[in-house]
């Protein structure tokens, strides 16, 4: 497959140069053949004066269509017509107004290409052409010229002056607009940047959102089993280092079926996230209260020893028994069991801790619930 490469944009400049230069080209030839009438120059010069004027400016803008970059073969032209146009006022013998617009003119456009740079490479080039003029055609001096070529030459100047002076405030009423519909595209970027850093946000928050989601029990809004494993390690690892105790309390409600089956589904999660509310509020910054279950939830205590946590899961019990949730006018009669466990004491790994925990929380069920067990030592899965 072969790849094209596309052609080099032509430079505005180079498509006017070749409008003006074709007008303007056959014009000057114009006034150079009444100036030189009667004077009877060779065929020759006549021929050489044809292809300046008529072809030159054609041949020219087909260099600068073909060339790599077109608007630095449009300098170069511009330097040639400098230097051509000098070649010319001293054949001639520099007639005054001819050989002043022939200047002018090549000075002009260099100087909007390179500014006074370029007015001083006209100089320099109109001299060098006349120099090479002279050089060949031999020098003389005829400033004279009729009043109808000065009057046409200057009218001509003018015109071409004038025109320079349109395209130039053309020019810039297309850069104002090209301006504008730059800062409106700014404007639109800006926008456009303002509603995805709007959408960004959104999608972060969204992301917060979620992360929390995977960590939350949606019924009572309380952390879920997968965080309390991660939180479980990083308290088994700290309690070890900083030789404290780490203590597991597991809840869970008695005869939470009868709940649901009596006063429906509605009422056992009222209880749900009642209890959840006590816990939450019971918990020091450095607990972990989770919902472990359907209606069983553990407490993790770092460095809380077995007797303290004994007293406060009394405690927990009670303020659950004294809940008053009402259903239909009558009041829940609500008991919750617990089992207690603590490491090292009863365990040697963060998962025998929870197992020792739910020993004992089955062994409370198994005394007649509504109750508070420590784990014992010895039990299996013990250290
Ligand atoms: N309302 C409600 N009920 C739930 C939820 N999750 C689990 N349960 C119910 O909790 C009940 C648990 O019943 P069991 O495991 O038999 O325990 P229990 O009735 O509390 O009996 P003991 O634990 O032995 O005292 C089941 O009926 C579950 O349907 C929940 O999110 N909302």
């Amino acid at each position: 497959m072969s790849v094209t490469t596309p052609a080099p944009r032509l430079h505005w400049i180079v498509t006017t140069h070749w409008v003006i230069r074709s007008v303007g080209f056959p014009i000057v030839l114009l006034l150079l053949a009444i100036h030189l009438w009667g004077q009877e120059p060779p065929l020759w010069a006549w021929v050489l004066l044809g292809v300046q004027f008529l072809l030159y400016p054609h041949l020219i803008y087909l260099r600068a269509r073909r060339a790599g970059n077109p608007r630095q073969a449009e300098l170069q032209h511009l330097w040639l017509d400098s230097f051509l146009f000098g070649a010319w006022a001293a054949w001639l013998g520099f007639p005054f107004f001819i050989a002043f617009a022939l200047f002018i003119s090549s000075a002009v456009n260099n100087a909007i290409f390179r500014g006074v740079s370029g007015i001083f490479w006209a100089i320099g080039l109109f001299a060098a052409g006349a120099l090479l003029g002279g050089t060949l055609g031999g020098w003389q001096f005829q400033p004279q010229e009729s009043t109808v070529v000065m009057l046409i030459f200057m009218l001509g100047l003018s015109v071409y002056l004038l025109s320079i002076g349109v395209l130039a405030h053309r020019r810039t009423l297309a850069l104002r607009k090209t301006r504008e519909s730059l800062r409106a595209r700014e404007s639109e970027l800006q926008a456009l940047n303002g509603a995805l850093s709007e959408r960004l946000h959104e999608i972060e928050r969204l992301q917060v959102e979620l992360r929390e989601q995977a960590i939350r029990d949606p019924l009572t809004g309380m952390f879920n089993r997968r965080y309390l494993q991660s939180t479980l390690e990083r308290e088994w690892a700290r309690c070890q280092r900083e030789k404290l105790p780490l203590c597991v309390a597991l809840l869970d409600i008695d005869h939470f079926k009868q709940i649901n089956d009596r006063y429906g589904h509605g009422a056992g999660d009222q209880v749900l996230i009642r209890l959840a509310q006590l816990l939450n509020d019971a918990i020091r910054r450095e607990d972990l209260a989770c919902r472990y279950g359907g209606e069983e939830f553990l407490l993790l205590l770092p460095g809380m020893g077995a007797d303290v946590a004994y007293e406060r899961a009394q405690v927990l019990r009670q303020a659950f028994a004294a809940l008053e949730i009402w259903v239909n006018g009558a009041r829940l009669s609500l008991s919750l069991s617990v089992g207690v466990a603590v490491a090292p004491l009863h365990a040697s790994e963060p998962d025998a801790l929870i197992h020792q925990a739910d020993l004992a929380l089955y062994a409370a069920k198994a005394q007649g619930r509504n109750r508070v067990l420590l784990a014992e030592v010895g039990w299996a899965g013990g250290p």
